[in-house]
């Protein structure tokens, strides 16, 4: 079965000031994650990759209106009571976010925050979970578990902190781990090598792994299949691949001609030329139309379709072509 399924979500928000007005930064998301699969999520800044996130953790701000469906192992998450949300997130959803020192408690040493996220999990004395969390922590390559346990967060340096955390991740043995840029504050080696371990972890435990990020080279490094987000819209999902070899959406094609090297250490999106119109609401057509180098009066007037491609692809496009990138 598949193990995460986001099916048409749409995020609103009131807009300040202007009664009944919204703004809808996610429209329309479309995405799937099979167990032991890694789902890339890229986009610019603002595209909605975090939002799209946080409502697969049920926890987009208090102003938000989503509608939709989010299904974790063939169970509705949208809309269901914060108790169960609370439990999935303590048990089948684990998220490792951007800044791991933010994560932690900084008044408390990294032992008494896995112990009480292990008991609270699976039980057990104050030593079982102890033992666990060096486990766990041997099990990120952190060997020195002692000194690390005994740590408080800023004793320690960035990667290590993200490794841990990775490891407080596992602690509740997830089905799937959400990780927001993840290792964007990380220097590059430091980044790759937490990105080889996610990786061997996968390979060991079957989760599946939502990746946000918005560097190309580190999706292309770690994922699977990716979903391209532009303004909101999943405009080009496929595998990695194929997607990165012969994108079929003129987006895609923009984002990876603005890095030709797309390589394990590819830098972040380049900006492209123009900008997202600021309310994509009043737009009649495709909401990348204003920046598309081949835009016909077609993609003026009407909505692209979501074209299903050969090879399991999808493109929201008039003119969706993998062949023009080859
Ligand atoms: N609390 C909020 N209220 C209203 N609008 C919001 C709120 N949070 C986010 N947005 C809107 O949603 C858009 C998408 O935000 P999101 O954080 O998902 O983008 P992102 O793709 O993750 O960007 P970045 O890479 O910069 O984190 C934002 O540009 C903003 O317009």
């Amino acid at each position: 079965m598949t193990l995460l399924t986001v099916e048409d979500l749409t995020i609103e928000f009131p807009r300040a000031g202007r009664s009944g007005d919204t703004t809808r930064p996610v429209r329309g998301v479309t995405l799937t994650v099979e167990p032991g699969q890694t789902l890339g999520v890229v986009g610019e800044t603002g595209s909605g990759k975090t939002l799209t996130g946080l409502a697969v953790l049920g926890l987009l701000p208090p102003a938000a209106q989503p509608r939709g469906s989010i299904r974790l192992d063939g169970l509705e998450l949208l809309g269901a009571p914060p108790s169960q949300l609370r439990a999935v997130r303590g048990s089948t959803i684990a998220m490792v976010f951007q800044n791991p020192a933010t994560a932690f408690d900084p008044v408390r040493p990294l032992r008494t925050q896995f112990e009480r996220v292990i008991r609270r999990h699976r039980g057990g004395s104050r030593a079982q979970a102890g033992a666990r969390a060096a486990e766990l922590l041997a099990e990120v390559e952190l060997h020195d578990t002692d000194r690390v346990l005994a740590s408080y967060p800023h004793q320690l340096s960035g990667g290590m902190l993200q490794r841990a955390m990775i490891a407080l991740a596992l602690s509740c043995e997830p089905r799937l781990i959400i990780a927001d840029e993840s290792t964007s504050a990380l220097d590059v080696t430091v980044a790759q090598q937490v990105r080889r371990l996610l990786l061997r972890l996968q390979h060991a435990y079957g989760f599946g792994v939502l990746f946000i990020t918005h560097n190309l080279g580190e999706a292309r490094d770690l994922c699977d299949r990716v979903a391209v987000l532009y303004a909101g819209e999943v405009v080009e999902t496929g595998p990695v691949e194929d997607v990165f070899t012969a994108p079929a959406h003129p987006y895609t094609r923009a984002l990876l001609g603005a890095v030709p090297t797309v390589d394990d250490d590819g830098g972040p999106l380049a900006s492209l030329p123009g900008e997202v119109p600021a309310d994509v609401l009043s737009v009649t057509g495709c909401v990348f139309a204003n920046r598309c180098p081949q835009t016909a009066d077609l993609c003026r007037s009407t909505p692209p379709p979501a074209r299903t491609l050969p090879g399991d692809r999808r493109a929201l496009c008039h003119f969706a072509d993998p062949e023009v990138a080859a």
